[in-house]
């Protein structure tokens, strides 16, 4: 089985203009590639909301704010192309650099405020890059809905936000993390972990999901985070970023806990730097999930 791919915006634009023209729904998947599960969860979920699905692979520059990170970025088209062609997605958009960002190219997206703190705050520019692509990439297929993964929760409001205030016609779907069977987010990224650091890599997971539920179930906020920043530490990450409780809704700081939060994080193990978030329940009778 085999997945048609077009590399053009021209090529690309006839597909879904046909498409359209039968009366189908078009779902877009964006990533960078390098498939696993957690890609192959949003491609499943769009098969099931619509009547076709591109899934786009563009390593985009100008979220990177390391030459160094943009190197060491796999690249692994021919088996994502065979993953994607067995959960029989439509079509592959593989546009190149130039495709994307012609000579001249002059434009940046910005999304004011979502775009600060977090991992703004240290990846400068990440956002603005990632809000240009995302905002061609919607514009270019002209899809009605978009998925994304919640692991990327910061991401996930930019581009919300990004849609909203540039009139585009999409709906923004939400899809949950998946994780390996002990906690840890699946990431492009874990793929350069050693193997001792892959054992150290799901504390965080356990670690956030455990301050969450005592959050939840009442404990102080602030001294929480305090404690469960050393034992991130304690447990081998070599720095933590940022350890935050955030607004689920508008990713405003949340003190007390009086609507529904998220936990963020970023660390990193050595030379590499994983992310992950979860919900924090508030209200009595919260519920929080565990790792396992
Ligand atoms: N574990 C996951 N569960 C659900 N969705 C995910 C997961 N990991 C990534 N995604 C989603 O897949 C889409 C493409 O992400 P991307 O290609 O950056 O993969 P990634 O594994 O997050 O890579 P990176 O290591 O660069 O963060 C994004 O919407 C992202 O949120
Ligand atoms: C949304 C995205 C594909 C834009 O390059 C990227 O940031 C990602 O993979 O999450
Ligand atoms: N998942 C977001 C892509 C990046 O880290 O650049």
């Amino acid at each position: 089985m085999t997945v048609p791919i077009v590399r053009t915006v021209a090529e690309l634009r006839k597909t879904v203009a046909r498409w359209h023209d039968e009366g189908l729904r078009v779902a877009v998947v964006p990533t960078m590639g390098a498939l696993h599960e957690g890609h192959l969860s949003l491609a499943r979920t769009a098969l099931e909301r619509a009547d076709r699905v591109i899934v786009t692979l563009f390593v985009n520059p100008k979220q990177f704010n390391s030459q160094a990170d943009l190197a060491a970025y796999p690249r692994t088209e021919d088996e994502d192309a065979a993953k994607l062609a067995s959960l029989g997605v439509h079509l592959l958009y593989i546009p190149d650099g130039i495709e994307m960002y012609p000579e001249g190219f002059a434009t940046t997206v910005a999304v004011n405020g979502l775009s600060e703190g977090l991992c703004g705050a240290f990846r400068p520019g990440h956002f603005e890059g990632v809000a240009t692509v995302v905002a061609k990439l919607l514009l270019q297929t002209g899809a009605d809905l978009a998925f994304f993964g919640e692991k990327d929760f910061q991401q996930l409001h930019v581009v919300r936000r990004m849609a909203r205030d540039l009139d585009i016609p999409i709906e923004i779907v939400l899809c949950p993390t998946v994780r390996e069977s002990d906690g840890l987010a699946l990431s492009s990224r874990n793929l350069r972990l050693s193997r001792s650091q892959r054992q150290v890599a799901p504390k965080l997971a356990a670690i956030l999901f455990e301050a969450a539920a005592r959050i939840a179930g009442g404990a102080p906020v602030d001294a929480t985070l305090v404690e469960a920043r050393s034992a991130i530490a304690a447990a081998g990450y070599a720095r933590v970023e940022y350890l935050e409780l955030r607004a689920e809704e508008d990713l405003a700081p949340l003190r007390p806990l009086d609507r529904p939060g998220r936990m963020l994080a970023a660390a990193w193990l050595g030379e590499t730097r994983l992310i992950d978030n979860v919900e924090v329940p508030s209200g009595p009778g919260a519920i929080t999930r565990t790792a396992a």
